[in-house]
């Protein structure tokens, strides 16, 4: 199953008329470089183009009052007067003759895209679409904004696909308060949005933006905030967020379908976010994302006004939408105070929401903080539209280049291979050096009953994978790990020190693998990743799917996963999963066993000195 591209350069012709400095930032080249980079990187040629249409009044009204429907369908008669008469009601916004137009476009692309990726026929998708939606609500419009499209397409996939459980990551650098309105006390909706806040110093300038707005009635608990204190925020900040608070909450919730209000004004260079997170960032987020709902992933773009980053951070996005690994993520420390602050905060105020949070930390008692410390990345800006002293400037992301033979396999003669894979073993076998190296590095003189020449297969293949000839490979069957690797009894992480953590069943496993080893991978970020399938995870297959999805996040994809012998059953499913598909649901989880939470704990505190993407809160 491919993934979708849905775009129509007719929303790149409305603009702006009059002279607003608000509004100016929202161009009509937005859209076009945005497209232009897929098509020059060749990635919309790898994509299934999606035709756009035109959303009914129907869905238009899933979200919007009629009366607001009818004063924008008066828009296109508009003339230039008139149009600056009906804006002047709304906030931070313009019309245009073809907006109403447009913006109908934008609906009808997103829920096209809804459509394909619910009935199944393409795995997942982009809709680059403009005006975008996040701030727009019932009866207004706001922030550039007319209809909602996120909304909508989250209450149109509900209505006419039967979706149970929506999750929404709002990662624009906006709070789209319009989304948080739409299901404030809805429990089938999950929104989770972060955004700059400053203490509500920075637009809009919300109460209701804040940490504290957990959703109301039913819908408490279902509404997530990360409030950004301070600018600067970077890579790390943002991953944070997603170990610490989205992901966990996620798995918890277990959405049948992904909706991304994809805005990129949260990357670096940007005149609205001042913020440091560069374009491959996106990469991870969405394919941190891609293993939940079978896969079922819909981006819609909302904000990002550097041209540039907007353009490198789509292509990102898309790139990783379609399967290729993420590259390795660029120097990644741990949280700032601010950021730690934000994600404490979170935690705190859903614990009582969400069993996966139950050992969050009391809300911070913290009121006086000591001098105000330069924020993440040296000396704070004052906010505000100021004007970008400086151009800021950021590597362009590296090449991801997809290697000819994606995932290759070890297998014995009579194990057929799985498809899209490629049977392998190298012409020659160990010479006596190569024997004498195997049996002195890898074996105890008691082993010798492990297969030396299959030994020799499995280096040979990491050095095929090391020079990226071959991305993943399946050799066939166990031998010990030696560089990262993951067992259902045990968590070794064979580097400076074994780290052991047991835990009893697949909840605790799968929060340890987002709260413990997901952060713990990404920041020694590790060339190569074992994925060590110990005797009986049949049980869990679907544990073991996730694992080997997630992991691939981690050394620009480059896996090795060991299965036991007798489990010739899972190779087929495990080859899907590193040729990119995702890994089925796991449905909602339950919570996780009290003894995995404490040693989970106890685990982190004990690292997270050393390993700083492990802390989830403040250290002072
Ligand atoms: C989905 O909309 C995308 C967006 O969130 O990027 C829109 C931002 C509107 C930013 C408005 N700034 C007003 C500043 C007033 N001093
Ligand atoms: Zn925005």
């Amino acid at each position: 199953m491919g993934t979708a591209l849905v775009y129509d350069d007719e929303m790149t012709k409305y603009k702006l008329l009059w002279v607003d400095p608000v509004c100016e930032l929202e161009v009509p080249e937005r859209l076009q470089v945005s497209h232009q980079a897929l098509v020059r990187s060749g990635l919309a040629g790898r994509c299934v183009p999606v035709p756009v249409r035109e959303a009914t009044d129907e869905e238009v009204l899933l979200v919007h009052s009629a009366e607001y429907l009818e004063g924008v369908k008066k828009t296109p008669f508009m003339d230039l007067e008139d149009l600056m008469a009906f804006t002047q009601q709304y906030g931070d916004v313009y019309f245009h003759p073809n907006i109403y137009h447009c913006a109908k476009l934008a609906i009808g692309a997103t829920l096209q895209l809804v459509d394909r990726v619910m009935t199944g026929k393409v795995r997942n998708g982009m809709a680059l679409v403009r005006p975008p939606g996040h701030h727009s609500q019932t009866s207004q419009a706001n922030g550039f904004c007319v209809f909602n499209n996120v909304a909508i397409a989250a209450q149109y996939a509900k209505k006419h696909h039967g979706a149970k459980r929506v999750l929404i990551v709002d990662w624009d650098i906006h709070h789209g308060q319009g989304i948080q309105y739409c299901f404030e006390d809805d429990p089938s909706v999950l929104y989770f949005s972060w955004h700059r806040y400053e203490h509500q110093s920075f637009w809009p300038n919300l109460r209701e933006s804040d940490f504290d707005s957990v959703g109301s009635g039913k819908g408490a608990g279902f509404n997530i905030n990360v409030p950004w204190n301070q600018v600067g925020m970077g890579n790390s900040d943002y991953l944070a967020v997603f170990f610490h608070v989205l992901l966990p909450v996620a798995y918890e919730f277990g959405p049948d379908l992904v909706l991304i209000s994809a805005g990129f004004d949260s990357a670096i260079g940007d005149p609205e976010g001042h913020m440091c997170a560069t374009p491959d960032i996106f990469a991870h987020l969405t394919h941190l994302l891609m293993n939940l709902a079978g896969g079922k992933v819909c981006a819609v773009l909302e904000g990002g006004y550097n041209l540039t980053s907007l353009a490198q951070s789509v292509c990102q996005t898309v790139q990783t939408l379609l399967g290729d690994p993420p590259p390795h993520p660029a120097n990644l420390g741990g949280p700032c105070e601010s950021a730690l602050e934000s994600v404490h905060s979170a935690r705190s105020v859903h614990k009582k929401y969400w069993s996966c949070l139950q050992h969050a930390g009391e809300p911070s008692t913290k009121t006086c903080r000591p001098a105000q410390q330069d924020g993440p990345q040296g000396p704070q800006s004052n906010g505000g539209g100021e004007a970008q002293k400086e151009a800021i400037a950021w590597p362009e992301p590296l090449q991801r280049v997809a290697p000819s033979v994606r995932t290759a396999l070890v297998l014995p003669d009579a194990v057929p291979c799985a498809d899209g894979c490629e049977r392998f073993s190298p012409a020659e076998g160990p010479d006596s050096m190569a024997t004498a190296g195997l049996r002195k590095h890898f074996l105890k003189e008691s082993e010798d009953g492990v297969n030396v020449k299959l030994l020799y297969n499995i280096t040979a293949l990491v050095g095929k994978m090391e020079k990226n000839e071959v991305w993943h490979c399946l050799p066939f069957p166990f031998v010990p790990s030696y560089v990262l690797c993951v067992c259902s009894k045990h968590l070794h992480i064979n580097f400076n020190h074994t780290l052991t953590y047991g835990c009893g069943d697949t909840v605790g496993l799968m929060q340890a693998a987002l709260g413990l080893l997901l952060p713990l991978g990404y920041q020694y970020a590790p060339g190569l990743v074992l994925l060590v399938r110990p005797p009986g995870c049949r049980a869990r297959e679907d544990l073991w799917l996730q694992l080997t999805g997630l992991l691939q996040g981690l050394a620009a994809g480059h896996t090795l996963v060991l299965v036991q012998e007798n489990e010739t059953a899972s190779v087929g499913i495990t080859a899907s999963c590193l040729l990119g598909n995702a890994a089925p649901s796991l449905g909602s989880l339950a919570a996780p066993g009290p003894e995995d939470v404490e040693s989970f704990e106890r685990l982190r505190l004990r690292l997270q000195t050393d390993w700083p993407l492990l802390q989830t809160t403040e250290t002072w």
